[in-house]
């Protein structure tokens, strides 16, 4: 389990999120050259009355994926399925979903490094020829055979690019990297969901949710819906006061760490003398995935300076010393 405030979705929070998605690429805050790049490859695909190259978008979550997939779907005035690479377990599983597509849909696998890897080679033919080879029987009268599929448009999100077999990757005609936001952009994400759900937020309080969240839109949308709570209950105007109150109730820090940041941030440097140490371990430490430390902690520690990745481990900054009021060794207390 991630933190309460972690850049992760929870089932209870998919509604709200549905509500303030942008529907199209000019709504879309942020991001301005996959923005521009994204446009390009799908006005040239409708001039061309052709479907788009598959695209892939990768980055942490919470930065716009599924958003942007529903958003190609939209601009392409097509139809969007949507799976996952753990629900794709088996060839016959992606079989299933590719020959039910119709004529230029679009597919969108989320996390699609974690699909199996009998159905990624399945995968490979399908995206190249819309074709797909079906075994039919068992042992030696086993036979495939082709099967035609509807031209479609592959839109796969990671978090971990790496992860990806070369074939796979070499295969998407766009790959846009997706990068934290500005505390400026963050703020316009803020300022138009607070008017989606209606609740009236002072500048300053945009600011201030903007800037502590992370780089990341979900954490932005997610922290203002605790200030509405917080304003709401103790009937409060959404202004900056409140906004402190209700981040400092929820374990936001100043810098926007949040409980399991700070948890992975003091192992480092308690526990392990600020580094330092290996990824596994310190999960172990934290009691968290290996994979959630790397895709969602460790990239906003990195990016804020308090964390660095060597070839040895990760190894608490200076300022990551400082940050938990620690003086870093071989420093003289000040
Ligand atoms: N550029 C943006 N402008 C405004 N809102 C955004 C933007 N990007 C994301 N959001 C909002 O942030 C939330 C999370 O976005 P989304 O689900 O697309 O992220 P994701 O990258 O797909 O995350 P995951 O990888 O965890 O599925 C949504 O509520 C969406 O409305």
């Amino acid at each position: 389990m991630t933190g309460e405030l972690s850049a992760q979705a929870t089932a209870a929070e998919q509604g709200y999120e549905g509500a303030l998605r942008p529907t199209s690429l000019a709504e879309f805050v942020g991001q301005s050259k996959v923005r521009r790049q994204l446009g390009l490859l799908l006005d040239a695909a409708t001039m061309r009355r052709h479907t788009p190259d598959h695209i892939l978008l990768a980055g942490p979550p919470g930065l716009g994926k599924t958003t942007l997939s529903m958003i190609v779907a939209t601009e392409l005035e097509k139809p969007l399925h949507q799976t996952s690479g753990p629900a794709i377990q088996h060839a016959g599983d992606l079989a299933a979903v590719l020959s039910a597509l119709t004529p230029g849909e679009v597919l969108f696998i989320d996390e699609i490094h974690r699909m199996a890897r009998s159905a990624e080679e399945m995968l490979y033919l399908a995206m190249e020829d819309f074709k797909v080879d079906i075994m039919v029987g068992k042992g030696a009268g086993a036979t495939s055979v082709p099967l035609e599929l509807s031209p479609f448009t592959l839109v796969g999100a990671t978090t971990r690019a790496g992860l990806l077999p070369n074939p796979l990757r070499d295969r998407f005609g766009f790959t846009a990297h997706l990068e934290f936001y500005s505390d400026d952009e963050l703020a316009k994400v803020v300022g138009r969901a607070s008017k989606l759900i209606e609740f009236a937020l002072s500048e300053s309080g945009v600011d201030e949710i903007a800037r502590r969240s992370r780089g990341t839109p979900r954490i932005a949308n997610r922290l203002l819906r605790r200030v509405r709570d917080y304003g709401l209950v103790h009937d409060l105007p959404g202004d900056t006061s409140t906004v402190q109150a209700a981040l400092a109730l929820y374990d936001v820090d100043d810098h926007g760490l949040d409980r399991l940041d700070r948890e992975v941030l003091s192992a480092v440097v308690e526990r392990f003398n600020g580094g330092p140490v290996g990824l596994s371990t310190l999960a172990v430490s934290v009691g968290e995935e290996a994979e959630t430390i790397e895709a969602v902690v460790e990239p906003f520690l990195v990016r804020t300076g308090l964390l660095s990745r060597t070839p040895r481990g990760r190894v608490a900054t200076r300022a990551g010393w400082e940050h938990l009021g620690k003086v870093p060794p071989g420093l003289p207390a000040e």
